[in-house]
């Protein structure tokens, strides 16, 4: 785990050996503490050198072993403070990554050298606690406090090489900084506390010797413990990681199914998600055609992707690299025949069945016989769109996030021909683009966008029953949404559901006469949607939708008096008398049918088990990481919880089935709730369709 060796007659080498991050597990800090205690007792050592195997100096502790009692054997502070107080000198040799621990230790060397490529930061408060091996006192002392609580709270990697692109540490007023510092981290973070506990630990290393710097910062790492929030961050980090080792029922897993190398891509479609989807390999540097119907919006998106890729490279400037995407590597067409060599297409053309598959069909006779044609569709059926095509077992779902070049999730949708291969190379393209990748089935709306519905529509109920959107809004918002749902669906376009609506009937001419204005086919329905879409109301494009916005495009949502009044009218004309609902109450409403539809998707195994659910809305819909996700906060809540409260709700609304309980979580209920990582074998029994 730590071996030494020598180095001319005077230099020892303790290099930790603990693939494949060389994380700092117990018995990593074994061996630290005695092959330190023996080249500090050897009188013919005079300098030692701390590395790291394969490359790699540390990724920190082993975040495994956080809730074991393996924490309480030899601390990392304890052999940093050995370290630290050696007559020795000691120097960090980095290369690869040099992260929390990993750096903690390094800094408590006498000397630091790195190579160009690594990576190095105090990344703990992306996993709910802070940097407790000295890390929030000796970095401080080291770069000053602006800069220190840069890294330790934003969780951010260091600045590569270039320190004159650092601002100069500047500090005369410390403590209205640091409480400043607060302010915006809790507005910044939502509820997430470790963020907080690093600005306090940061500011004991101001107010404080050294050694009581060093107390406080170990009593905020056990109290972050006891809030929760680190078990979740962790289970989101791992949970990340597990997404990306897929299997299939046939045997196919992520490490016996090749992926075919992607050397040349087209995306089809340079409306905001092509645009983004163009932006993003050219980042990955895949060479990419991207072909548009007419000159005028092949030109139009032209400018844009430059525009987007300029940005990019800003982005990379600031942080002293080069930039590698360039226009260059994008070819803009009108011609399909120019896609007749590429590896894998993308077509991201507006959601039109009829228009999807006429372009796959055409794709199926240009494109070379075993390229793979992806659909960037956000819910439409991937089996009916590959039915097309004289290969199905090519065709693959690609659901990315917009804004496509920055979002970092992607759905890979699987349908029933899909093969094995055409899977491994998706999720592949996915690594590569630098997005998490989630396999999923092929059900309408996929997972992310299914949960969406219900949650919508007891949003808008809500608004029925007596709130305005900024009520909804801000309880979410304060229990750690990114967005509230009103604020998210201004900004995603009304009119997008509308559209989708009115082909499935439920509103516009299609309804038949007669239709009770909040209701089909038997079941509650609320039409308040709808008619903001009637009056031109689609949100931030159109400058007003649930908010007003400055202008149309505008990002300031305002609330908005038309609104109030428009509720108030639309509850006198359906005579509902409004009641207050408290945020107790808001809270459960929409997050329990959100919950519920998970169960939904597990059963009907669309998504393979709870941390794919959980990995799809933190990362695409902005659930609070701090939470866990979806599901694990329902496992957090108790199963049996969430079963009464969707059942009482159910039994008092039998019109709204979204809020029926789910079967799975009847099981797991009936099974006594085990814990989540139990979940998926109650799934196992359950009909498979991934
Ligand atoms: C009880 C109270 C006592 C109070 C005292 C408290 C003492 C606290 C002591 C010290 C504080 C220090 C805390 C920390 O150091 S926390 C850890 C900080 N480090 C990180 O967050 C880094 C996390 N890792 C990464 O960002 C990446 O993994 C990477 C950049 C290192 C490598 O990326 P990549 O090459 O893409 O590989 P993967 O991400 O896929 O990882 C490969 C493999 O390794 C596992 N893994 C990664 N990091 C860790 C880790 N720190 N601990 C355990 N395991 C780790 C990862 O899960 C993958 O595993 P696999 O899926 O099984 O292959």
């Amino acid at each position: 785990m730590a071996a030494t060796r020598r180095l001319s007659h005077s230099v020892a080498v303790i290099t930790i050996n603990n693939p494949p991050v060389n994380a700092l597990s117990s018995s990593v800090r074994h061996g630290l503490v005695k092959e330190f205690g023996e080249a500090s007792k050897d009188p013919s050592v005079k300098a030692i050198v701390l590395s790291g195997a394969s490359g790699k100096f540390s990724a920190g502790a082993d975040i495994r072993e956080f809730s074991t009692s393996a924490m309480k054997t030899v601390s990392l502070e304890d052999i940093n403070a050995t370290i630290e107080a050696s007559r020795k000198p000691v120097v960090a040799a980095i290369e690869g990554v040099a992260l929390g621990g990993g750096l903690e230790l390094a800094l408590a060397c006498h000397y630091r050298v790195a190579n160009a490529q690594s990576r190095v930061g105090l990344p703990e408060v992306l996993i709910g606690i802070l940097p407790a091996a000295g890390g929030t006192q000796r970095l401080p002392r080291l770069i000053g406090v602006p800069a220190a609580l840069d890294v330790i709270v934003r969780g951010r990697d260091l600045d590569k090489r270039r320190l004159s692109i650092n601002h100069v540490p500047s500090n005369p007023n410390m403590e209205y900084f640091l409480d400043t510092a607060v302010e915006k981290a809790k507005k910044q973070f939502r509820g997430a506390q470790a963020p907080i506990a690093c600005i306090e630990a940061v500011r004991a290393s101001v107010q404080k010797p050294y050694h009581h710097g060093i107390e406080k910062e170990r009593q905020l790492f056990l109290s972050l413990w006891a809030t929760g929030q680190p078990q979740a961050q962790q289970y989101a980090f791992f949970s990340e990681r597990n997404v990306g080792k897929w299997t299939h029922p046939s045997g196919g897993r992520w490490d016996n199914v090749k992926p075919k190398p992607v050397r040349t891509a087209a995306v089809i479609g340079l409306g905001t998600m092509g645009r983004g989807i163009v932006t993003s390999l050219a980042k990955a540097n895949i060479p990419v055609i991207a072909l548009e119907q007419d000159a005028q919006q092949l030109e139009t998106g032209k400018k844009a992707v430059n525009a987007l890729l300029e940005r990019e490279a800003e982005k990379l400037v600031k942080q002293g690299l080069t930039p590698a995407a360039t226009l260059a590597s994008v070819c803009f067409t009108l011609d399909f025949a120019e896609l007749s060599a590429v590896d894998l297409v993308i077509e991201a053309v507006y959601e039109n069945m009829k228009l999807k598959k006429e372009i796959f069909s055409k794709l199926s006779s240009v494109c070379k016989p075993d390229a793979f044609l992806c659909t960037n569709t956000s819910g439409l059926d991937i089996d009916e769109i590959a039915s097309v095509t004289n290969h199905p077992d090519l065709v693959i779902g690609t659901h990315f996030f917009s804004p496509a070049n920055i979002m970092r999730l992607l759905e890979v949708v699987r349908g029933h021909q899909t093969s094995l291969t055409t899977i491994a190379t998706a999720m592949n393209l996915g690594k590569i683009l630098g997005k998490v990748a989630v396999l999923v089935g092929n059900c309408p709306l996929f997972v992310g966008n299914r949960l969406l519905g219900p949650y919508l529509e007891q949003a808008n109920y809500l608004l029925e029953d007596g709130c305005y959107p900024e009520d909804v809004d801000k309880v979410l918002e304060d229990f750690g949404f990114a967005m509230g749902p009103f604020r998210m669906m201004d900004l995603a376009g009304l009119d997008v559901g509308w559209r989708s609506r009115m082909e499935k009937g439920l509103t516009g001419n299609k309804v038949p006469p007669g239709t009770p204005a909040r209701q089909r086919q038997g079941y509650r329905y609320s039409p308040l949607p709808d008619m903001l879409c009637e009056i031109g109301r689609y949100g931030q494009k159109a400058g007003k939708g649930w908010y007003q916005y400055e202008k149309p495009g505008g990002r300031f949502a305002q609330p908005d008096p038309w609104v109030k009044d428009f509720l108030q009218k639309y509850r006198e004309t359906h005579q509902i008398r409004p009641r207050p609902v408290n945020p107790e109450l808001i809270l459960e409403r929409c997050l329990y049918a959100l919950i519920n539809e998970g169960f939904r998707v597990l059963e009907d195994g669309i998504a393979s088990g709870p941390e794919d659910i959980d990995v799809i809305y933190n990362n695409g819909y902005g659930f609070p990481k701090h939470r866990g996700g979806i599901m694990y906060h329902a496992s957090t809540l108790g199963v049996a919880k969430v079963l009464d409260v969707l059942d009482t709700y159910y039994r008092e609304n039998p019109d709204v089935p979204s809020m029926k309980p789910a079967f799975l979580l009847k099981k797991l209920a009936a099974v006594g709730g085990p814990p989540l990582k139990e979940w998926r074998t109650q799934v196992g029994s359950l009909v498979n369709k991934l």
